[in-house]
């Protein structure tokens, strides 16, 4: 198997998507431009919307409003009640569980979008053979979905995704269900499967490696709305929206730049560089990682520094060092701090303590935000 056998289609792969969707009972209202191979990382927390979005370009979901398009060609439109049925949209989901057809073989999975396009039985043999071929499951072709395991079967399930020959691959969170010993593997296929085919494709993910190691582009979706779009490492790195900080790791405090710090909201001053394209006066926030914050038990004095008084709530072990999250501050909210064990342990840290989180300057990068 190559990389190769993973670009082999009947078309040229990708499609440009463009989107304008409302759903009134789920709340969204989501605008997107999806470039032909683009491959998007869609973040966002429970209930934001992610799956409402792959659910409308699938043709799980009718708009309330507005049209979504692929290549031009017109796969729902409110407007004129034009409506393009799931099977024929060129646009294929992935869900967090393998929804293999029980009764068939993992090849006769694999088959049946070929067969349903209109291929022959050995034509579409010869394209399940290939795919299973391709996920590394050839040995799996004859057994039924039920003598899989969770990591054979999603793997079968890439294999059928792709034998559709999609445009479009929607991915809901695709290693989610997956034990932890075999999603690095299926995470890895993925990656060959994504980067390699020039197919355009949407991730729903909650992992940030998968953001960073998969797409050129991260959408962040709160409450319905598209919050957040640039390339993955201008989000993930110059975070605007609190949800992609958390996520990313990366504590975030908004309020109003000056030149040489920000202000919130009930007057907290937090002294950092002000990002040359942030104007003074504008809507900004203010960026630092946990692993720059010092934590001390009483406030520190004399030193070019932000002190923030925060009270510990939880010590979370994380590989060498221990991430210390705190209750919210007003108008500042939680933040994070990354202590080495050993530090967490001189200062006898527990959930309840009030400490000092204490940042120089230098580490806080201070950015425009949409208001
Ligand atoms: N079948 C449904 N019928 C009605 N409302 C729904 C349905 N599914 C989801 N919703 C609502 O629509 C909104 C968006 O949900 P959606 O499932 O798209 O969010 P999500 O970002 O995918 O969340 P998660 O990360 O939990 O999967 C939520 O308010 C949710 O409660």
């Amino acid at each position: 198997m190559t990389s190769k056998s993973l670009v082999l289609g009947t078309r040229p792969p990708g499609g440009a998507l463009e989107v304008t969707a409302t759903v009134a009972d789920r709340g969204t209202d989501l605008s997107l431009s999806v470039d032909a191979g683009q491959v998007v990382a869609v973040l966002g927390a429970n209930g934001a919307g992610k799956s409402t979005l792959l659910s409308l370009l699938a043709g799980l979901l009718r708009p309330d409003t507005g049209r979504i398009t692929l290549d031009g060609q017109v796969l729902a439109d409110a407007a004129t009640g034009a409506w393009m049925p799931p099977h024929r949209r060129r646009v294929v989901l992935l869900a967090q569980q393998a929804l293999l057809f029980p009764h068939l073989s993992a090849a006769a999975n694999v088959a049946f979008g070929p067969r349903s396009q209109g291929q022959g039985r050995r034509a579409a043999r010869d394209v399940a053979d290939r795919w299973l071929a391709a996920v590394d499951a050839t040995e799996l072709a004859d057994r039924k979905p039920a003598q899989l395991s969770g990591g054979q079967a999603q793997r079968i399930a890439i294999a059928r995704a792709l034998a559709a020959d999609p445009a479009v691959l929607l991915l809901d969170e695709p290693m989610a269900a997956l034990d932890v010993a075999v999603a690095p593997a299926v995470r890895q296929l993925l990656r060959r499967v994504l980067r390699g085919s020039g197919r355009t494709a949407l991730l729903v993910t909650h992992d940030l490696i998968d953001a960073l190691s998969l797409a050129d582009r991260v959408v962040v979706i709160e409450a319905g709305h598209v919050v957040e779009d640039g390339p993955t490492r201008t989000v993930l790195t110059e975070p605007r929206s609190a949800f992609t900080a958390r996520i990313a790791g990366i504590n975030l405090i908004t309020g109003t730049a000056q030149t040489t710090h920000l202000v919130t909201d009930t007057g907290t001053i937090v002294s950092g560089r002000l990002d040359p394209s942030c104007p003074v006066g504008e809507p900004a926030v203010a960026m630092f990682r946990p692993s720059a914050v010092a934590v001390h038990l009483t406030e520190p004095s004399g030193s070019p520094r932000n002190h923030l008084p925060v009270t510990i709530t939880e010590l979370e072990p994380r590989g060498d060092v221990v991430r210390l999250h705190t209750a919210p501050i007003p108008a500042v909210g939680a933040l994070l701090a990354d202590v080495t064990v050993a530090a967490a342990a001189d200062l006898h840290l527990q959930p309840g303590d009030p400490v000092f989180f204490a940042v120089k300057a230098t580490e806080v990068s201070i950015y425009s935000r949409a208001r």
